[in-house]
């Protein structure tokens, strides 16, 4: 699914209104209906509810909701913030529809005029939507530090009132901190950012029909990965196959008193599909790892601690693998790193690379001139500062994730709340699976053991990372259903992959 930027936004909205075509009252109209559906699925009971709405087309929203809710019989309050002299056209005709069924709509033009909220209460803000272009200021301002103080459920329509739809706000900006936001059909990019975290709540799309013409051909490098776009990426296997179908993949991992990490990576591995699986370990976890994962073979490293890339034991170069995977708990010792030297230059197919693997690039960034093209780096936001620069705002740190991906002709997929995943072409794939409960030890080794086993199939590297990315969430997401986020562990998330 496609993310627009508030240009985009705009002018999709009138490639609707005159391709449909519809008048922008009926489709204001409709996205009124999708908020007001989505509201009362969620909120049958006639909770207290207090609406605030501005003077724009997202106050306009908020008369044609106000007017829709009283319809259905909910107890409201309505409030239109006056700060400014000039109101949109359809705001001024649902005004005036809304007066026709009802004399209570109260006017905020002082702090005075701002009523009390109680706990009870459900408030819907629709003060301003994505047409903002300041920061709030005077009493829009007074108004939402007054709804963030108030200990009520808090709604946004379209965007929280005061947040960029896609741009940085100003650290001092005030802006709604909403439970929901509910939006109208395609995520905005302020969405899947972490700082907006508080800003957002909980986000939910509701469809209104706008132009698929004009959405289908819009250029955006931003991109949010559904369900059914996931599961249209998965291979079908053939009833033919045989092992050797899925390709033989090598994983270099571990060290003394991270050998778990190895067994994580490696279980991770084989539960998504490789046909034959080899992993080096330093020898001292060779007992280990042979009967943590018997349906692993094994290569003990010549060194008992690290990784050395030697081996006592005859097998195939690296570069002969479909694959390798380098990185969870091989730690930075001078072995390992001459290892990374040594082995990059010979390696043509794309890779993964994560945790230490990532700090040897960054303290040796000539490697990073010597990685094949379309390898797959998997950093947490601190290891990829480490990787690039400290950044101001997420803004930035998305430009900086862009540029690096094109730079070394990489994919990056940075870790997180909606991890994103930057191709080499400049995209980003944002997750949409997930949840805190990965916040914990382990889980990033079982991703590399998930692409590892991807691209061992032969699935290109930007499949490979979108699709392994929304499997290990979506596997996280069942971990905490069976769990709960804080009790789940990362040998849970391997036990809930699922690829069907
Ligand atoms: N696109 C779609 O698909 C659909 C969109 N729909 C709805 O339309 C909404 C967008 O409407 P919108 O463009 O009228 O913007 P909105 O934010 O309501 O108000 C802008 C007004 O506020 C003003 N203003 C801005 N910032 C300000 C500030 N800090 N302090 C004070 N004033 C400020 C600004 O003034 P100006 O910048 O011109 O000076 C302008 O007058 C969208 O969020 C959604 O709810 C749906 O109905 C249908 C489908
Ligand atoms: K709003």
């Amino acid at each position: 699914m496609k993310i627009l930027n508030v240009d985009q936004i705009r002018a999709l909205d009138q490639a609707t209104i005159q391709h449909e075509p519809i008048a922008p009252l009926n489709l204001m109209e409709r996205a009124a209906q999708g908020f007001v559906e989505w509201f009362a699925a969620r909120y049958p009971n006639t909770s207290p509810i207090k609406i605030f709405c501005g003077l724009g087309n997202n106050g306009g929203d908020g008369m044609a909701i106000a007017r829709l809710l009283l319809e259905r019989h909910y107890t409201l309050d309505i409030y239109v913030v006056r700060y400014a002299p000039r109101e949109s056209d359809d705001f001024m005709h649902n005004h005036r529809r809304l007066k026709l069924i009802t004399e209570q709509v109260s006017y905020i033009e002082l702090s005075t005029d701002i009523p009390a909220i109680r706990h009870n209460e459900i408030v819907i803000d629709a003060i301003l939507g994505s047409g903002l272009s300041r920061p709030a200021e005077g009493i829009i301002r007074s108004t939402i530090e007054a709804i963030n103080r108030a200990p009520a459920t808090v709604i946004s329509v379209d965007i929280a009132s005061g947040l960029f739809a896609d741009k940085p706000n100003r650290p001092d900006d005030v802006i709604i901190e909403p439970d929901h936001t509910v939006t109208f059909q395609l995520p905005k990019l302020a969405f899947v950012l972490p700082r907006n975290g508080r800003y957002v709540g909980e986000w939910h799309l509701v469809n209104i029909q706008l132009n698929k013409r004009y959405i289908d051909l819009a250029p955006t490098p931003y991109y949010y990965t559904t369900p059914h776009e996931a599961r249209l990426l998965l291979h079908k296997r053939d009833r033919f196959s045989h092992k050797g179908t899925y390709g033989h993949a090598l994983l270099l991992v571990g060290s003394y008193g991270k050998i778990g990490a190895a067994v994580l990576a490696s279980r991770a591995c084989l539960r998504s599909g490789v046909g034959l699986l080899t992993v080096q370990v330093p020898r001292c976890g060779y007992s280990v790892l042979q009967t943590a994962v018997p349906e692993a073979m094994c290569r003990p490293d010549g060194h008992q601690y690290v990784l050395t890339g030697q081996s006592e034991v005859e097998s195939p170069a690296p570069a002969e693998y479909s694959t390798v995977g380098i990185g969870p708990g091989i730690g930075k010792a001078p072995e390992t790193l001459a290892m990374l030297r040594e082995l990059l230059p010979t390696l043509k197919k794309p890779i993964v690379l994560d945790a230490d693997a990532l700090n040897l690039l960054a303290e040796h960034r000539e490697l990073l001139d010597i990685l094949p093209h379309n390898s797959i780096l998997t950093p947490h936001p601190k290891e990829f500062e480490r990787l690039t620069q400290p950044w101001a705002d997420d803004y930035e740190k998305l430009n900086s994730l862009q540029a690096f991906a094109k730079r070394y002709r990489v994919v990056v997929i940075l870790k997180g709340a909606f991890t994103a995943v930057a191709t080499p072409d400049g995209e980003v794939h944002f997750n949409s699976t997930g949840n805190p409960g990965l916040s914990t030890g382990g889980t990033g080794d079982v991703l590399t053991g998930v692409l590892t086993a991807l691209l061992a199939q032969g699935y290109d590297s930007v499949e490979a990372a979108v699709l392994g990315v929304f499997a290990h969430g979506l596997a996280g997401d069942r971990a905490a259903d069976q769990r709960g986020p804080i009790g789940m562990v990362a040998s849970d998330v391997i036990d809930a992959l699922r690829w069907d």
